[in-house]
């Protein structure tokens, strides 16, 4: 089992990144937090939502091409990890030195989960001394989770819960909400005819920065996706918006904890209800039949 610790990054290929940037900082509310490469070679930004170097980031390259990396436990070799990962049978590449520079760590490495998400496993990583700022007067007080497409989530399941360190939170149809803390999920997987990243998850301080955003967002002419409404499952207020290349955005506020060792994951019907109390509809295809 190898103990995961919190989702450190979300990596994105885009062929517009000053766009990208933009709507990060203009939208979203986060700071860059640096950059590296060059105009040749391709781009790539850091984007900070938190007290964390960085959570996003966008560089030039497929928009399909998209990356979920996680810090480990203090303690958990990445070698060990790598070695019960290719005892299972999964391949693991080890980042090359240009590879660590540009993520800016010190080693990872990289798999696939069953459905062909590519996964980074990151040695401890340190926390940024500057303090992050957002961008926008109402905007994010922190990256938090994803959604991720699965092409058979029960199978997903079972990788993520049994290679890996996740707990079922709660099940919406087929989809399962996991826990890799005490945050009801950081990692949901929502059944998709391909990979990639679903959806991204910041948190904001509260309903009025939910309306407020709701607002903020219709006179910018972002399109919402879903919401304002409320998950009946974390009991978190949602927005959905759009973001570059189709992205899915979502703020959301109140998530619940789950401390209670002994959780049961509740089940709950793959139906628009599940997805929101107050009676919002998504507008997002992995979310209805
Ligand atoms: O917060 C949730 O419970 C939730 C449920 C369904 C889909 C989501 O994206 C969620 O964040
Ligand atoms: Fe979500």
């Amino acid at each position: 089992m190898i103990d995961l610790h919190d989702i450190r990054y979300v990596r994105l290929g885009t062929r517009d990144l000053d766009g990208a940037v933009r709507y990060a900082h203009d939208i979203l509310g986060l700071a860059e937090g640096g950059r590296s490469g060059n105009a040749k070679n391709g781009q790539t930004v850091y984007l900070r939502s938190d007290t964390r170097d960085h959570t996003l980031v966008y560089h030039d390259g497929d928009p399909r091409d998209h990356t979920v990396g996680f810090d480990l436990r203090e303690g958990v070799a990445l070698d060990a990890a790598a070695a019960e990962l290719e005892r299972l049978g999964h391949p693991v590449h080890r980042g090359s030195d240009a590879e660590c520079a540009q993520r800016r760590v010190d080693a990872f490495i990289q798999f696939r989960d069953p459905s062909g998400n590519r996964i980074e496993l990151l040695a401890p990583t340190p926390q940024a001394g500057r303090p992050f700022a957002p961008t926008r007067p109402v905007a994010n007080t922190g990256f938090s989770h994803v959604g991720l497409r699965s092409t058979d989530p029960v199978r997903d399941e079972a990788f993520w819960t049994g290679v890996l360190s996740a707990k079922v939170s709660d099940r919406i149809g087929a989809a399962p909400l996991l826990r890799i803390d005490a945050v009801h999920h950081k990692i949901a997987l929502f059944p998709s005819a391909f990979a990639g990243v679903q959806h991204i998850n910041h948190q904001v301080a509260s309903i009025d920065d939910i309306m407020q955003s709701w607002y903020f967002l219709q006179e910018r002419g972002v399109r919402t996706v879903f919401g304002p409404g409320r998950h009946p499952t974390s009991g978190a207020m949602f927005l959905y918006f759009e973001g570059p290349d189709g992205m899915v955005y979502e703020y959301s506020s109140g998530v619940s904890q789950i401390t209670d060792p002994a959780h049961r994951p509740r089940q709950f019907p793959f139906e628009p209800a599940s997805f929101c109390m107050w009676g919002a509809r998504p507008d997002i295809p992995e979310f209805r039949r």
